[in-house]
């Protein structure tokens, strides 16, 4: 007996009723109220903490991942975030003053209101499955919005405990799980969202935003990766086997941020492995297969799909390449290939299958980098600073981490996301609280200046128009041929100043800010 619930399928012809009363609850307008999502978050922590055994059992049974990973990256993830979020959320949801509002304009008290975009559908991913559908949901509550979670079917064990969770801790007319697999998914996409939140493969990305597009339904997708690491001839390449290792194998390196290949200056190949055999050695001293700390592939059907782009590589296995079906065990795997179209590099393995493809020189790296993928979720070079920069400068992806393996994305409160195709919109942190927020411009214009506002009603004149231009036009700093224009000649235009006072005002301007900026 270990408590777990079983996973269950949610009854399809029972999902518009609940999806009806979900919405009908928001337009209660309870959630709204600050502090009922507090309260509601504030549960979720309990819940989370009070269940937090099950939670790992869960992702052991689910995932084979160790108590350490599940704690890491699923458990303290979500309570840590929502702490941060009750913590912050006051402020995050107070009226904004806008910005950039002209004198005239400051009148009519521009603000910016906070809205909750509605009722919301998320749809979670398998590999970590209780921080990719509590995250969004987190924000989702944050924001004043009822939600439905769908989590993966993939993770049973984790998309039960959940349910579990969040019926015993949430209002359960704001908030509810839906289970299933794609009949289930597919009902509920049939359901008019205010939002759908979807994390998963690109594939079925493209189908929700299909779907969504039919009801104009707003969409945020974090989809997946193919994802280059690049190490040149000036970088540390004990540094880079370490961290590169490390990358692909947390959670057995079904991450959507982990390198999917590595492109290595070919002088820098035989240090790499002698590097990375060491790390592997440290990492797993009586080998992967015997750590409790090394996960397994999810299921049988992942576990072939990867052993088909092994079988099927024309590359050379140069450490590791051991596979257990019985076990779902995936040996930590670096194969060097010698071409773009081997299977390692041509798809997204989401698995322990490191390919690393030789290259001249950093050109050749970036050439290929923009090739295989323009807009990867994340990039992650190893060099001198320049060469980083370089890299930067010259590809494009949802995120970045110089001279790591996804760093960038174990920053819990930095915002993260895909750009392309490797999926739109961005949550952590604030960014939680705005992808399920509406930002309202709201004016009110007070009764007292509508004699001021008489030139903006008929009949039009020629007078209206040319003291409106007065008030309103703005005076360019750039010339026809695109230049901005020195402060001389801008006071020239703005004042009709002449010849030497324009130079004198615009050097004691200049004077000016230099002494204040020295201060
Ligand atoms: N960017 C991110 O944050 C992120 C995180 C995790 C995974 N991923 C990506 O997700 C992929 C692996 O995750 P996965 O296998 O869980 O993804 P998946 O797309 O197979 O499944 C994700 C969700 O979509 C649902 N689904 C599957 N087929 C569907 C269909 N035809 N119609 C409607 N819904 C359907 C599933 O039930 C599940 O809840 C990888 O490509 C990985 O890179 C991205
Ligand atoms: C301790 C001192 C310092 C600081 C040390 C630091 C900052 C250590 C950091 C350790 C880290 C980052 C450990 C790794 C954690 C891994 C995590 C949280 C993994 C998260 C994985 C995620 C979120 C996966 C997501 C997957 C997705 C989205 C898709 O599949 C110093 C340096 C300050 C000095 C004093 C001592």
């Amino acid at each position: 007996m270990s408590g777990l619930p079983p996973f269950e399928h949610t009854p399809i012809d029972t999902i518009p009723t609940t999806v009806n009363s979900i919405q009908a609850s928001f337009l209660s307008h309870k959630t709204r109220q600050l502090d009922f999502r507090l309260v509601q978050l504030r549960k979720l922590y309990w819940g989370l903490k009070d269940n937090k055994d099950l939670i790992i059992e869960a992702c052991k049974r689910d995932l084979g991942k160790s108590t350490f990973e599940t704690y890491l990256t699923e458990v303290s993830w979500c309570m840590n975030d929502i702490v941060f979020m009750s913590k912050n959320l006051a402020r995050f949801a107070k009226d904004e003053p806008a910005e950039d509002i002209a004198l005239t304009n400051k009148f009519f008290g521009p603000r910016i209101r906070k809205d909750p975009l509605g009722t919301v559908l998320i749809i979670g991913a398998y590999n970590f499955p209780i921080q990719l559908s509590l995250g969004p949901l987190i924000g989702a509550i944050s924001a004043g919005c009822t939600a439905v979670l769908k989590p993966s079917e993939s993770s049973p064990n984790a998309a039960a405990i959940m349910q579990k969770i969040i019926a015993e801790s949430l209002d359960p007319s704001c908030f509810t799980v839906i289970q299933g697999a794609i009949p289930e998914t597919t009902a509920l996409l049939d359901q008019k969202w205010d939002k759908i939140f979807y994390t998963g493969s690109a594939t079925v990305g493209t189908i929700i935003a299909k779907k969504a597009a039919e009801t104009l339904t707003p969409i945020t997708l974090e989809l997946g990766g193919r994802n280059p690491a690049i190490i040149t001839k000036h970088a540390d390449p004990k540094l880079a086997a370490r961290r590169l290792l490390w990358a692909k194998t947390l959670n057995a390196g079904q991450v959507c941020v982990s390198q999917n290949f590595t492109l290595i200056d070919k002088e820098m190949v035989p240090a790499f492995l002698k590097e990375m055999k060491i790390s592997l050695q440290e990492f797993y001293p009586q080998g992967a297969q015997k750590s409790p700390d090394y996960g397994r592939i999810v299921n049988l059907k992942q576990f072939q799909r990867l052993k088909k782009m092994l079988d099927e590589s024309r590359g050379k296995i140069v450490l590791g390449g051991t596979m257990d079906e019985s076990d779902l065990f995936i040996e930590p795997t670096v194969v060097q290939v010698d071409s773009l179209s081997d299977s390692l590099v041509a798809e997204e393995s989401f698995g322990p299958l490191m390919p690393i493809l030789p290259v001249t020189d950093l050109g050749e790296a970036i050439k290929i980098a923009n090739q295989v993928h323009e807009t990867p979720l994340g990039i992650y070079p190893f060099g001198n600073q320049q060469e980083m920069e370089k890299v930067l400068s010259q590809t494009r992806s949802g995120g970045a981490s110089l001279n790591d393996g996804f760093f960038h994305a174990s920053i819990p409160t930095l915002p993260f996301g895909g750009v392309g195709s490797s999926g739109q919109g961005a949550y952590r942190g604030k960014a939680s609280f705005e992808v399920f927020t509406h930002r309202r411009s709201i004016t009110k214009t007070p009764a007292w200046i509508e004699g001021m506002l008489d030139i903006r009603y008929p009949p039009y004149t020629l007078k209206k128009q040319q003291k409106f231009a007065g008030m309103n036009d703005l005076k360019p700093d750039f010339d026809r041929e695109g230049r901005t224009i020195g402060w001389v000649a801008w006071l020239r235009g703005l004042f009709g100043m002449k010849g030497l006072a324009a130079v004198l005002v615009a050097a004691g301007i200049k004077l000016y800010l230099q002494r204040r900026s020295k201060l």
